[in-house]
């Protein structure tokens, strides 16, 4: 059954009830329009970081502020009467110790409303998951490809290939969920390491860009709508072509306020 019949706001519980079930239906959003129009269609909205590529024109995920998480999670749980709305944890906000993790945390939270948080996570956060989690902050342990990473990898690079990268991922979901994280994430992996995860955990798996087999599916608006392009990684379908709409909006006023066909008499006041 799906989430989408329920009227009241969409809890972390609500969602966790879903493993084995339908499958949870997750968007990015970081401004209040987008997820308006999105709320009630989904059972998650991700304010990703993703924001520092499809917002700001950063070449990475990397240089995303706190007070920018905070701002745009903010707008987006005022666009979201029943999502749950779950806030990436920008880089270098969260890795040096499980207090570092939770003063921003417990912050993001605080100032925004938003249900959750979203760790990029080795073995190494796993004191940090547990440290929260037993503190009150739901933590969605984000695996696999690690954009916050992609310096080391040398890129955005396909895991779960080699027999050693797939055996660890498996022990790491394993290991997030006995930290207390009530959701995982999985990014860019085979499909049958993501099969294996989903089999190994008693938490709903999201993925992206990781096979039918997971618990629910999450993707960036922007690529889904065809309004990002710098790149278009193979995991994602477009559902729209916004750009060329955009394109076509904005080439047509300039064209009409240039020939004086914008504006005419019925958008001028009279007296
Ligand atoms: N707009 C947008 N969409 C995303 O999905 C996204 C972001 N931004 N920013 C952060 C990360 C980066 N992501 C990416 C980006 C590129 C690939 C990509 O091109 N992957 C190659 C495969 C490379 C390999 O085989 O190792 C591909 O062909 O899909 C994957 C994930 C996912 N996330
Ligand atoms: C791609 C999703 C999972 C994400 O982390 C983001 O949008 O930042
Ligand atoms: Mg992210």
């Amino acid at each position: 059954m799906s989430l989408s019949v329920n009227k009241r706001k969409i809890t972390i519980p609500d969602l966790q009830s879903q493993k084995g079930r339908g499958r949870i239906v997750c968007l990015t959003a970081y401004t209040t329009p987008v997820a308006r129009l999105m709320d009630p269609y989904v059972d998650m909205i991700l304010v990703g970081d993703s924001l520092a590529m499809v917002a700001y024109g950063m070449e990475s995920t990397m240089k995303v502020s706190l007070e920018m998480m905070i701002a745009h999670t903010r707008a987006v749980v005022k666009g979201a009467s029943r999502a749950c709305v779950i806030a990436d944890m920008p880089f270098g906000s969260y890795e040096k110790s499980p207090e570092q993790a939770f003063k921003n945390a417990s912050r993001l939270l605080a100032e925004s409303g938003a249900s959750g948080v979203k760790i990029e996570a080795g073995f190494e956060m796993l004191p940090t998951i547990r440290f929260l989690t037993q503190r009150g902050i739901p933590v969605t342990a984000h695996i696999g490809l690690l954009p916050q990473r992609a310096n080391q990898y040398g890129g955005f690079r396909i895991q779960g290939r080699t027999g050693q990268e797939r055996e660890e991922l498996v022990k790491l979901a394993k290991n997030i969920e006995m930290s207390g994280a009530p959701l995982v994430l999985v990014e860019g992996v085979v499909e049958s390491v993501a099969r294996e995860i989903v089999n190994s955990v008693a938490i709903p798996v999201i993925g992206i860009g990781a096979s039918p087999v997971c618990d629910g599916q999450v993707l960036v608006t922007d690529d889904i709508l065809g309004l990002f392009s710098d790149f278009t990684p193979k995991f994602v379908k477009k559902y729209a072509h916004l750009s060329e709409e955009m394109e076509n909006a904005f080439k047509n006023f300039a064209e009409e306020v240039r020939s004086g066909d914008f504006p005419t008499m019925e958008y001028c006041f009279k007296n």
